[in-house]
């Protein structure tokens, strides 16, 4: 089977994200990459170098500049053509271009994939992660978005793929690239830290999330969450957000400082490697996932506990 991977970069490098895609895709077959973009010669070279990629195929236009799925999807339907499944990350913005690709494929996408079980056989989480759904496809092609963190993420270094220029696609015309806002933080990023601070409702409120939860992040060199709660009241920014409808992190340590442990918020972290819960009522949920649990008053065991690192 030939699989084409799309590829989530920033310009320069290439994403976290994507490197889970690729061992997804190798369990399937011959991994080709999509790299699209403007000026993407050094991605591509960066690409090529994934271990285990076969062909870099080079989408070299303005018309893809911002990822504009309306750009990129006719493209990658051009593409499939000549192979057999098509593997994105299941990021924001895979889950922009793979739907598409789907629906000018006329098959289904099968999404937020855990494991391959068979050439056409996946698992995949449904009910908010708590059953795990086998899915077979019949279809004459696959198109597949990958949870970064059900997979290893392949070697970055050590192969050798050829790159090849793609003349298809273009401007389709149904989208204009107006501007971004792209929140600057010298903080690791949320899906590929190490280490996560994440703060709930019991904070209260902006200042205390600001005093007590980014202080521990800062020793620890950690990036920061939050609950839902904390996000909807305004605690923190929405992109913090952990969860069912938020982000779906597996770091080697998740702190949940006053966070319940609701399913939507498990949903987002429950595979974490250590959970450290603290939390004043020792029924709460979160404690049923943590690893290590200290039940006490998140003002004064946090500030202790970040004194004392
Ligand atoms: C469709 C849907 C999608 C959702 N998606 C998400 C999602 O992606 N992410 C998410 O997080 N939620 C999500 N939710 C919301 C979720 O159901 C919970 O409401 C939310 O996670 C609760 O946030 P919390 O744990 O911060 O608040 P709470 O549930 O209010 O918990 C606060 C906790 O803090 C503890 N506490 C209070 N004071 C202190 C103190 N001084 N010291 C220590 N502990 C203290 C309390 O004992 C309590 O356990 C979703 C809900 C729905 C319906």
């Amino acid at each position: 089977m030939k699989t084409l991977v799309w590829v989530e970069h920033d310009g320069s490098s290439v994403k976290d994200a994507t490197l889970a895609a690729v061992t997804a895709a190798s369990k399937l077959g011959e991994v080709h990459l999509l790299v699209a973009g403007e000026g993407v010669d050094g991605v591509a070279k960066v690409a090529s170098e994934i271990a285990g990629v076969g062909k870099v195929h080079v989408a070299d236009n303005a018309a893809f500049a911002h990822n504009l799925p309306e750009n990129i999807a006719p493209l990658v339907a051009e593409l499939m053509a000549s192979h057999d499944a098509f593997v994105v990350p299941a990021t924001t913005t895979g889950k922009n271009i793979a739907p598409r690709v789907a629906a000018l494929l006329d098959v289904m996408q099968i999404s937020d994939i855990l494991s391959v079980e068979g050439d056409r056989s996946f698992t995949r989480p449904i009910y908010a992660g708590n059953a795990i759904a086998t899915v077979e496809s019949e279809d004459a092609k696959l198109v597949l978005t990958v949870r970064g963190t059900a997979f290893e993420k392949a070697a970055a270094t050590g192969g050798s793929g050829t790159v090849e220029a793609v003349s298809a696609g273009g401007d389709a015309g149904l989208s204009s690239f107006v501007g971004s806002e792209i929140a600057k933080s010298e903080r690791p990023e949320l899906t590929s830290a190490k280490i996560i601070v994440s703060g709930g409702r019991a904070l209260g409120s902006s200042e205390k999330y600001q005093e007590v939860i980014v202080p521990l992040a800062d020793k620890l060199g950690a990036a920061l969450g939050a609950s839902r709660a904390a996000v909807d009241a305004g605690y923190v920014p929405n992109d913090y957000q952990v969860g069912q409808t938020g982000k779906i992190v597996a770091p080697d340590v998740y702190f949940a400082i006053g966070i319940s442990g609701a399913i939507q918020h498990l949903a987002g972290m429950k595979d974490s490697k250590t959970i450290v819960a603290i939390n004043k009522d020792e029924d709460a949920p979160i404690f049923q996932v943590a690893d290590l649990g200290l039940v006490a008053d998140l003002f004064n065991a946090v500030p202790e506990l970040t004194g004392k690192i």
